[in-house]
């Protein structure tokens, strides 16, 4: 028997257009090659699972191998195979017809690859790399004759006999000229080892199996272990540290995702952490861009996602807009807040410990998804210097007494360095308020976000005011000096600093409190915080210089001694204190140190 025929579609010829708009992914015609395999074993073993076939299965095993001289890659299963009836069917028709409608599709789009990428060309794409494909193939039903087909990618083909004894197909491609990188070992290894990795019949590349069939996202959580899951994200990522915890995904109504995500380590690094979360669709790989199906915030999350319900055919824009995408997003988040809840709940140490790694998450969540803000609100947790873990309603409870300003408002204290800001952290505690650690890149957005969600709170930088002003209360510091005395010494202070970003104010401070205190007001400095992180449209605010506000205690003693002071010595002390002041805030550096160190001894010197 030799047949020719004419495949019947419309566009004369597709070839090079597919071959033009898939120039970076040649590499997919394995995938479909190989899952086009895989499915017609499946099909085969449900076959005979109900009865419907009654042959002897034996080894299932696709097998793919190279051949270098002869210039051929071959796929081989013994799957349902096919009649030539049957090729004639679902080759010449859907497989071309699959090729053309998407030619007629995006043909005209900007950016074909993008679209194309996760798009299965089907058997078609072979021709991506092959001049000509040929089909050998048996059909499992009884007495089926083997058939040999064989098409250049043009609308013409033939099909001849063939002689084939076993049962399934082998589906042979002559490598093109232009393809020899697929004729090397090690690229189809490659290829293999990130498409077909966990399909789930055994695939055997040069006489070794490379998958692994029954990867642990498609069993019940009740059958895994710990370990288990452990093992398996060290086969996804050979070189990372073991993961903090993971959720197991599973739902199929209404749509089916199944899924293993890792909360891995958090480095410093972000970018490097991202696309981490592999997309698979019945096991085959489609792609580690995940950034419409997965929430932003959750990016930084490892791990894998399974689900034949996520359109792979369509473009960004529409993916955004699909119904089952968004679905799948919210199902995402809710599945990590409960997971996380759940860990505070039932192991509340444990999570403290892990806060250093999860905070970031939590607090990048709650800033961009209202959702997940109230579900985290319970669980997110503020740290203060003393290291005490609260939630939110803990804390404030925890400061109500105490930091409540006099017009009823809650002020929250915190420091972004400790060491830096050590005076204020220390003049705080001394009136026994407490302060928060919120030294994180994230926390000055988490910051702006409490103060919208929280009642009646105003959070503060220690070092953003004199400790008076910080948290005002009723009453207040009496001042020893009169009208008269602070303008004489303020004057004092502005000629001895003469710096127009310092703005000098004398103010009635407890004596023990220090003679100077240098602060950047919380608006300036948050302003400035947002332009160099980029958000707020308040850029102009990074290029402005920095100001301060010079508060001189009026009520202490060396305040008064400059007022007794000879007029020569005046300035001298004002400067000596300006500078302690400034020193103890680690901004006393280059001349302005050496004059100060030199005047200090001259001071001592004198007497
Ligand atoms: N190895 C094979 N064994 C048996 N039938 C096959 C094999 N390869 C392809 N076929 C048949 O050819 C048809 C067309 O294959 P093609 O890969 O173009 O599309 P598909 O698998 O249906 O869809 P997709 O676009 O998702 O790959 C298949 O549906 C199947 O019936």
């Amino acid at each position: 028997m030799e047949e020719r025929g004419n495949i019947s579609i419309h566009t004369e010829n597709i070839f090079p257009i597919i071959k033009k708009f898939l120039y970076s992914d040649h590499e997919i015609f394995l995938r479909e090659l190989v899952s086009n395999a895989v499915d017609a074993t499946q099909k085969l073993k449900r076959l005979s699972a109900i009865g419907e076939y009654k042959g002897e299965l034996g080894d299932l095993k696709v097998k793919v191998s190279v051949d270098k001289e002869a210039r051929q890659i071959i796929v081989r299963d013994r799957g349902i195979g096919m009649t030539a009836e049957e090729i004639k069917k679902y080759i010449n028709q859907i497989a071309f017809s699959g090729a053309v409608e998407f030619v007629e599709k995006y043909k005209d789009k900007p950016e074909p690859n993008q679209i194309i990428g996760q798009f299965g060309l089907g058997f078609y794409s072979a021709f991506m790399v092959a001049d000509t494909v040929e089909i050998v193939t048996k059909s499992h039903q009884e007495d089926a004759e083997a058939a040999h087909w064989v098409c250049d990618g043009s609308t013409e083909f033939t099909i001849t006999h063939a002689d084939k004894e076993d049962r399934g197909t082998n589906i042979i491609l002559n490598i093109a000229a232009d393809s020899d990188e697929f004729l090397e070992e090690a690229r189809i290894r490659t290829i293999l080892n990130k498409y077909c990795k966990f399909l789930p019949i055994e695939v055997e590349f040069q006489d070794e199996v490379i998958n692994n069939p029954n990867p642990i996202w498609t069993k019940q959580p009740s059958e895994l272990t710990d370990e288990d899951y452990q093992n398996f994200y060290k086969e996804l990522y050979p070189f990372s540290e073991a993961p903090l915890f993971w959720i197991h995904l599973n739902v199929d109504y209404p749509f089916n995702l199944t899924g293993i995500l890792y909360f891995p380590k958090v480095k410093n690094d972000f970018e490097l952490q991202k696309n981490k979360i592999q997309l698979y669709s019945r096991q085959v790989f489609i792609t580690d861009e995940v950034k419409d199906v997965v929430p932003e915030f959750l990016m930084l999350l490892h791990g894998v996602i399974d689900s034949p319900d996520i359109p792979l055919n369509v473009s960004r824009s529409f993916l955004q807009a699909d119904a089952n995408v968004k679905k799948i997003n919210t199902y995402i988040t809710r599945k990590v807040a409960d997971k996380l809840s759940e860990i505070f709940r039932n192991d509340r140490e444990g999570f403290q410990q892990k806060w250093s790694d999860i905070g970031l998450f939590v607090k990048y969540g709650m800033l961009s998804d209202d959702k997940f803000y109230d579900k985290a609100k319970n669980f997110a947790l503020v740290q203060n210097v003393e290291d005490k873990f609260f939630t939110l309603d803990e804390y404030r409870e925890h400061v109500q007494a105490n930091q409540q300003d006099k017009s009823d408002n809650l002020v929250l204290l915190y420091t972004t360095d400790e060491e830096k800001q050590h005076a204020f952290v220390e003049a705080a505690k001394d009136r026994s308020y407490d302060v928060l650690k919120l030294d994180n890149m994230i926390d000055s957005h988490f910051i702006g976000m409490l103060e919208q969600k929280l009642e009646k709170t105003t959070l503060k930088r220690v070092d953003s005011e004199t400790i008076d002003k910080l948290i005002e209360k009723e009453t207040s510091q009496d001042s020893i000096l009169s009208e008269e005395e602070k303008t004489s010494l303020k004057e004092v202070y502005e000629k001895a600093i003469n710096n127009q970003h310092m703005h000098v104010s004398i103010e009635p401070l407890s004596p023990n409190d220090s003679p100077v205190i240098i602060t950047m007001p919380e608006f300036m400095r948050r302003m400035k915080d947002m332009s160099r992180t980029g958000g707020g449209g308040m850029m102009f605010m990074g290029n402005m210089p920095d100001t301060y506000n010079v508060s001189i205690n009026a009520n202490h003693p060396i305040n008064s001694r400059i007022l007794k002071a000879k007029d020569e010595n005046k300035e001298i002390i004002a400067k000596q204190a300006f500078d302690l002041a400034l020193l103890s805030q680690n901004m006393l550096t280059g001349p302005a140190l050496t004059a100060f160190v030199k005047r200090s001894v001259e001071l001592i010197e004198k007497e």
